[in-house]
């Protein structure tokens, strides 16, 4: 979080007060740095300099488009899951050449528009994707690029929500029904077979459980050879961590260092779809506190945060750092359960945590910036949240705090 620090007690969003933004547009409030993902996005880009390369940005982790549009003006792929998030992409500027769309049922409709638009690559789920990625190409007669995603029954070592390559998950083809299912896939007319892709799941502390998967595609690859199928590239999807309490995840430069030892002289085209660690430490969340509630039991403080503003906590009981924007001189710490105006017990984004906090206080979740916003819901007809951008000590609005009447637009009630 190098771009949030302390100056004299008081949280800054690079050199901007953040209580002077809390100010400005309210709370809750999503801050992004652009400098941190441009950080981010380039230790990427870097590390697989001078390679045949792609940083496809996997935008389920924050698909706003003021963060798609740095992106994607340093160059970046993009990782789709739907056709919503190609649109995004398009309206950022991104380069739909660069695109690969992953996901376990795209639509007709979805794979029509990715294919007039040329996306780079579908990373194919199933074999029946394969045929009706097939038969739309056919119908628009168009070749389409694809990679299968092959679960390799590789243990990420990960929450079991966001673990995706083990034989229990929906993802991608078993790794030993690949070869068979390439095969197939070679025999349709509509179809070009590029690529080998994989995603283990998310937020992996250790470098082993990639290199275990690749280990295993590499020898699907070897073994597609010997079929007679050449494979062009390697997508290893995302999945690398970042810490959010004491974890020491690898950083990029690490993981792609080891990926590329392992590919001996193998000129494979090298395909990443990173969305934690490029977004989640670009951003925070802040909020604010509107009531304590101390009991004999317990300290609630209650915020105007909520789990349907950051879920994380809620749904994968995900610890998050919580920190005061401004450091009180006096009054005493205690410990607080940190909960939101939702009619859920399960509606906290911390407990058991230590602060020194009054009514009015302003506190940042921090490693926000990822599956934060993206995330977020109407849930209880509450408004979703703004997001602003930190920029060279300017902040702009990327997104503005939804308002009931937003909510409200396109509902109707029965006629007569
Ligand atoms: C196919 C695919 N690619 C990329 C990602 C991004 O993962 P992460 O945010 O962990 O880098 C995901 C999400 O886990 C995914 O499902
Ligand atoms: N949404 C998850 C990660 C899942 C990634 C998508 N496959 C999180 O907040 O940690």
């Amino acid at each position: 979080m190098d771009n949030f620090q302390y100056l004299n007690g008081r949280l800054c969003a690079e050199e901007v007060l953040v209580s002077q933004i809390a100010e400005q547009y309210g709370t809750p409030t999503y801050i992004y740095s652009r400098d941190a993902l441009e950080r981010a996005y380039l230790d990427y880009a870097q590390a697989l300099e001078g390679r045949d390369a792609l940083v496809c940005y996997a935008v389920k982790a924050n698909s706003n488009i003021g963060v798609l549009n740095v992106l994607a003006r340093l160059g970046a792929g993009f990782d789709i899951v739907s056709i919503g998030e190609l649109e995004r992409v398009i309206k950022a500027g991104g380069d739909p050449a660069k695109v690969v769309f992953s996901g376990v049922a795209k639509r007709e409709d979805e794979i029509k528009r990715a294919l007039e638009l040329g996306i780079h690559c579908f990373n194919i789920e199933s074999e029946a994707e394969l045929d009706r990625l097939n038969q739309v190409a056919a119908e628009l007669d168009k070749v389409a690029a694809i990679s299968l995603r092959v679960n390799p029954d590789v243990d990420a070592g990960t929450h079991p929500y966001i673990s995706t390559g083990l034989k229990d998950n929906k993802f991608g083809v078993a790794i030993e029904d690949a070869a068979r299912v390439y095969a197939h896939a070679h025999s349709l007319s509509h179809l070009d077979v590029q690529g080998v892709d994989c995603h283990i799941g998310s937020q992996l502390t250790e470098v082993e459980p990639f290199l275990d998967a690749l280990d295993r595609l590499l020898l699907l690859i070897d073994t597609l050879a010997g079929q007679g199928i050449t494979i062009k590239h390697l997508d290893l999807g995302g999945g690398l961590g970042v810490c959010y309490t004491d974890e020491v995840p690898p950083t990029p430069q690490e993981y792609i260092a080891a990926v590329i030892d392992r590919l001996g002289d193998r000129s494979l085209k090298l395909i990443f779809e990173p969305g934690r660690s490029i977004a989640a430490n670009a951003g925070i969340m802040i909020t604010k506190v509107e009531f304590l509630k101390c009991n004999e039991h317990k300290n609630f403080a209650i915020i105007d945060g909520a789990m349907n503003d950051l879920i994380r906590p809620a749904l994968y009981s995900a610890y998050m750092e919580i920190v005061p924007v401004e450091v009180r001189e006096e009054g005493e710490v205690r410990r607080f359960d940190l909960v939101g105006p939702v009619c859920e017990s399960g509606d906290f984004l911390g407990k058991d945590r230590e602060l020194n906090i009054e009514p009015g206080d302003l506190l940042a979740v921090c490693s926000a910036g990822a599956y934060g916003f993206g995330m977020s819901s109407n849930y209880n007809t509450r408004n979703r949240a703004a997001e602003v951008m930190v920029d060279d000590n300017q902040v702009h609005l990327i997104r503005k705090r939804e308002t009931i009447v937003d909510q409200l637009r396109g509902e109707a009630v029965l006629p007569g």
